[in-house]
């Protein structure tokens, strides 16, 4: 099975294309590579304030700053063409979505239904926009408000997507061992199940691997010289791992609690 197709893989139905631990870590790994373009991107703006603004946007018959404008907005769009009829994807603006105007894919059912409960989009949208923007995105003003905003968002879905991610790595991790699971859920221990499904090592790879990503795709391309980026990067390594640390990794985490949690209902 190609391993770059796994929105195609959990859509197969039967046991035989059920995803495995592999297959499921394989597209986090692919997934990373997607944060780290659209941070790059992001980073071509420096933090652009008024896109943020309720005030400056004044938007009639919107109540809200310009990139809740266009979040909302672009959402309504892709709701329209079908794109959280995926149990991949969750809206950041999920009251008064459109329905989805085209055929319907056959999701067949990998996760437990009530898989469709969990949504923790408004922590990232708040950790993105309260701590992580500064971290990357220099001081100051260029105009580029639409842009900015565009590029947030394609920022925010990338990590929603991975965030949420959680649920098929709950489910993967539960059907493994459904008898070290079980007794947790039932006794509802949260922390019980957060060290079973926590595994060190792959978290420290991890770090490493995003930030030697941000080095990689990051670097100035250049025809003569033999050290392109000079140890300069589009966006600081370091905030990469940081990112996954405090932030990507921990919630990944809390959406697999929470699939657990409900896994037996
Ligand atoms: C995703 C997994 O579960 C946990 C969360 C991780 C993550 O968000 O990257 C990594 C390791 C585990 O602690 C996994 O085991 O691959």
């Amino acid at each position: 099975r190609d391993s770059n197709c796994m929105a195609e893989a959990l859509s197969d139905s039967g046991s035989a294309n059920a995803p495995t631990i592999e297959s499921v870590r394989e597209s986090l790994i692919r997934q990373e590579d997607t944060i780290v373009f659209g941070l790059i991107e992001r980073a071509r703006f420096p933090i652009n304030s008024p896109t943020y603004s309720a005030s400056y946007a004044k938007i009639p018959g919107f109540t809200g700053s310009l990139a809740q404008f266009v979040a909302h907005e672009t959402e309504a769009l892709q709701a329209k063409a079908g794109r959280f009829t995926s149990p991949e994807e969750n809206p950041f603006f999920p009251k008064d979505l459109p329905a989805s105007l085209v055929p319907s894919q056959n999701h067949t059912g990998v996760l437990h239904p009530s898989a469709a409960s969990i949504n923790i989009n408004k922590s990232i949208w708040d950790f993105y926009f309260d701590k992580l923007l500064a971290l990357f995105a220099v001081p100051g003003d260029d105009g580029n408000y639409a842009a900015t905003a565009a590029s947030d968002l394609v920022c925010l879905q990338a990590l929603s997507r991975r965030i949420h991610y959680g649920k098929f790595v709950a489910e993967v991790k539960f059907k493994e061992s459904p008898k070290e699971y079980e007794p947790a859920i039932r006794a509802k221990n949260r922390d019980a199940l957060m060290k079973l499904l926590t595994v060190e090592s792959v978290e420290e790879a991890v770090k490493k691997r995003v930030a030697k990503k941000a080095m990689v795709f990051g670097q100035e391309v250049t025809l003569n010289s033999t050290d392109g980026s000079n140890g300069k990067y589009k966006v600081d390594p370091s905030v990469l791992s940081r990112l996954y640390a405090e932030w990507v990794m921990p919630l990944t985490k809390l959406v697999q609690v929470e699939y657990l949690l409900r896994r037996l209902d």
